[in-house]
């Protein structure tokens, strides 16, 4: 298959590149098992990522694109380390004021805030699927943090998954968004946060799954 992996920093995907002996970011396709993939590192955010796959999307024509990451979770039943499928995500932040409210893009009748992975393959069936949010700003105060629960019931935030499906979406190429809890969203506190794990977890997923996908 040919097949698209973007990441929003290179620390997200570096250990699986280094197992490949290829460094930095490969400008052309590299060859791995039975399959031929291709490397986006976006930048933080969605704007980046966007912009990102709109580019890459113009150069090549994809079977499967897959968006690996790290994430923070709402719900500690999800542990630090832990892999989650992320099926339908949320532009959560565009929408308007309405004094106290906040009107969606979608109820003012201006646009999709919903997207979904369109990819569905067996060997995805062992990851817990959540739904997630991608904001531009973290959520780090309890009081936002309930509102955005209240209204959307995340069980995972990023910066890029959203744009991610958009992008595919737009370019009709088969979605999959995999991610590692890296935090707990809550009143900021990095003490409590483990990159490291969330890192390793997702580039060891990474491998088994090329490797098991026909
Ligand atoms: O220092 C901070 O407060 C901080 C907050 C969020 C992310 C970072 C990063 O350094 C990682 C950027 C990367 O990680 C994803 N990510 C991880 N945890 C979260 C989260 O709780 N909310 C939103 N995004 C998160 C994100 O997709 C970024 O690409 C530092």
């Amino acid at each position: 298959m040919k097949i698209l992996i973007a990441a929003a920093t290179y620390a997200e995907i570096a250990p699986f590149l280094n197992a490949l002996a290829v460094t930095g970011i490969p400008d052309e396709p590299i060859i791995f098992d039975k399959h031929e993939l291709t490397f986006v590192v976006s930048g933080v955010g969605m704007v980046s990522m966007a912009y990102a796959l709109g580019k890459a999307f113009t150069k090549r024509k994809y079977d499967l694109a897959i968006n690996v990451g790290i994430a923070g979770s709402f719900s500690k039943k999800i542990k630090i380390g832990q892999l989650v499928e992320v099926r339908e995500d949320i532009f959560s932040e565009l929408g308007a004021e309405d004094d106290e409210e906040f009107i969606t893009l979608e109820e003012m009748q201006l646009g999709d805030i919903f997207y979904s992975g369109s990819f569905r393959d067996p060997s995805t069936t062992d990851l817990q699927k959540v739904k997630g949010i991608t904001v531009n700003r973290v959520h780090g105060n309890e009081e936002s943090i309930e509102n955005v629960l209240e209204m959307f019931t995340p069980k995972v935030e990023s910066m890029e998954g959203a744009a991610f499906f958009y992008a595919c979406e737009e370019a009709e190429i088969p979605s999959l968004q995999v991610r590692t809890i890296s935090n707990y969203v809550e009143k900021r506190d990095r003490n409590n946060w483990d990159i490291p794990l969330a890192v390793k977890n997702i580039n060891i997923w990474l491998h088994g799954f090329l490797k098991n996908l026909n």
